[in-house]
């Protein structure tokens, strides 16, 4: 951590350093002065006559060494105010640059593990108590750097006491024990109960995200679903508070009983002073720095073990941000990457494969074999759950074949790099994501390094149709979209489907790949998109998933999956003439438009 901040900026980690250990110093320092003033008040009272007026007294030198003392004083009232502020605003810019540095840190990292990991439950967990590292709510930065410097200044204000009394600060040490092992023990407890609790906690954020977004104010609304959601978040929220709440009870009892014997071994020895002092072993300045001294060492003692206690617990959380940094994808590209062969000059071939996702023991494809040829179009038909965008994640190696192989013109998906494979493929997915970005930019996302070329992003919002869409914008390509941003304007189910089959043509794809994208589009839309989806693509190869057979019927090629199996191949003719599964349900479609 201490790395990741010299990182984010030296000149503030070092000055933070220097301002805390000139305020370190600092009450020791006071603390003494004041004895020095106390004693001299007590000399010049016996010794010095009366003077008329402060004035007289002061420009007179009656006051003599005093008057250095009250100025030293007065000074180091002002750099204490001067250091404080100064701390305060360093350690604030500081804590910002590190905060930000954390969340790149989580989005750099995020992006490169594999979409199964982010699958996985315990993944998220592991990330929702990363996050809070990201959120700077808890703020380890700031209290590692009191601890430093309360040590700095407790250190120095021992020293001062051992002076006078070394048992003192031990004894104080010792009075202190039972309440920082309480405390270690507690906020142990704490962070076993919040890991537990992740889980509703994770459910919890959901809820409130449903249950105050635009995204779902419709539903919500139209199925009257506003108490149900906040019944289910307060019964989530009550059995977290209720165990939060015991521990919390249980803790303030244990900390005043253990902050007591504190105070009765501070009291104890402030007695032994003061007796000391009156029967003249110490003068009155050594009281008052003993008992400054004494009382401040016991608050710095105190808060010293608070905070290191809870700097430990804090830094559980700092042990799952670097828990969740170590995580490795399983999905990697090989030392020595072939590279993607482009043009496909033969073909995409699926070679026995089976897949099952993670957790399941349910094939989701198995024995599957499957050649995609050069420049052909092939359409993916088959009942819901078949198997068919489990397919195309398998393609794009999203996930990886428990069995069989996937080869590109006899090369395998595993010798390639993966950003070339996902660079040579266009897959447009039926959850497809509205960015609230604008128009441009929803379409760039395509190819985001081509964010700058306004030519090519409107060609491709021409071959995707989405340049009718962008046409009645207001902004045009600058309209911002979705409801999330200032002067956001959303879109229709199909619109935003024109602006997602265009980020497909942002790319040179030698395989395009749209599952399901034309769903919501009108007949005519469709057929257009087709149409220009066959002229635009100069002989390079697609796989369609369409549930509609007026588009399935057009491909060069038909594929009908069941449960994950290839059951039956061939174009839409010769498909017919089988009377099969495809015959079948091409029937039941055509029966409804009859
Ligand atoms: N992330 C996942 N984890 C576990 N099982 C999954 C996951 N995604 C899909 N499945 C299961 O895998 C099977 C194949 O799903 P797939 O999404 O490939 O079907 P599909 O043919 O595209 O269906 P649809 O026509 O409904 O889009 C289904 O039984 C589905 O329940």
């Amino acid at each position: 951590m201490f790395g990741q901040l010299w990182a984010c900026s030296p000149s503030l980690t070092l000055a933070s350093a220097v301002l805390r250990l000139v305020q370190a110093v600092q009450p020791a320092v006071a603390l003494y002065v004041a004895k020095l003033i106390v004693d001299e008040v007590i000399h010049l009272s016996h010794v010095a006559g009366p003077s008329a007026s402060v004035m007289e007294w002061v420009t007179q030198g009656g006051a003599g060494r005093l008057q250095g003392l009250l100025g030293a004083e007065f000074g180091l009232i002002i750099l204490f105010d001067l250091t404080s502020r100064g701390v305060a605003l360093v350690d604030g810019l500081l804590n910002e640059r590190y905060v930000n540095a954390v969340s790149l840190a989580l989005m750099e990292h995020a992006a490169t593990l594999d979409l199964q990991q982010f699958e996985s439950s315990a993944l998220q967990d592991l990330l929702e108590r990363a996050r809070r590292q990201a959120s700077g709510r808890n703020n380890l930065l700031v209290q590692l750097f009191n601890i430093a410097q309360t040590a700095v200044t407790a250190l120095m204000l021992a020293i001062g006491v051992t002076v006078f009394a070394p048992w003192m600060v031990l004894l104080l040490v010792v009075a202190l024990l039972p309440s920082a092992a309480g405390e270690a023990h507690f906020n142990a407890r704490a962070y076993r109960l919040a890991r537990t609790k992740t889980a509703e906690r994770r459910e919890m954020e959901y809820l409130r995200y449903v249950g105050a977004s635009a995204e779902h104010a419709k539903e919500l609304k139209l199925f009257g679903l506003g108490d149900f959601l906040v019944g289910r978040f307060r019964s989530a929220a009550a059995t977290v508070l209720d165990q939060n709440r015991k521990l919390a009870t249980r803790r303030f009892v244990w900390s005043s009983v253990f902050a007591a014997i504190g105070s009765a071994a501070y009291y104890g020895v402030y007695v032994v002073i003061v007796w000391d002092t009156v029967h003249g072993r110490l003068s009155v300045g050594d009281l008052t720095f003993l008992s400054g001294s004494f009382l401040r060492l016991h608050g710095l003692l105190s808060s010293l073990l608070l905070g290191i206690t809870q700097t430990a617990a804090q830094a559980q959380y700092l042990d799952d941000f670097y828990a969740f940094l170590d995580l490795r994808p399983v999905i990697r590209s090989p030392a020595l990457a072939r590279p993607f062969p482009s043009p496909i000059r033969e073909g995409i071939r699926f070679q026995g494969v089976g897949f099952r996702y993670p957790g399941t023991d349910i094939w989701a494809v198995r024995h599957l074999d499957l050649t995609i040829h050069a420049g052909e179009t092939i359409a993916l038909v088959g009942e819901n759950g078949a198997g068919k965008t489990t397919i195309v994640k398998l393609l794009t190696r999203l996930y990886e074949p428990d069995e069989g192989e996937i080869t590109v013109d006899g090369v395998s998906l595993r010798d390639m790099d993966l950003h070339d494979l996902r660079a040579h493929i266009g897959v447009i997915f039926q959850d497809f994501v509205r960015y609230s970005l604008t128009a441009s930019e929803n379409i760039a996302v395509g190819r985001i390094s081509a964010l700058a070329d306004t030519a090519r992003i409107k060609a491709a919002a021409r071959e995707g149709l989405a340049d009718g869409v962008v046409g009645k914008l207001p902004m045009g390509y600058e309209q911002p979209l979705g409801k999330r941003v200032a002067k956001g304007r959303d879109l229709s189910g199909g619109e935003w489907q024109k602006i997602a089959i265009s980020r497909a043509y942002m790319r040179d794809a030698d395989l395009l790949i749209l599952d399901e994208p034309t769903s919501a589009l009108d007949a005519r839309a469709e057929a257009d998109v087709f149409e220009r989806m066959r002229a635009l693509r100069h002989g390079k190869a697609a796989l369609v998933i369409s549930h509609r057979f007026s588009t399935v019927r057009t491909a060069d090629r038909i594929v009908v999956l069941e449960h994950g199996k290839v059951l039956e191949t061939g174009t839409h003719e010769q498909l017919l003439a089988m009377h099969g599964r495809y015959a079948e349900l091409f029937a039941l479609q055509a029966e409804g438009y009859q």
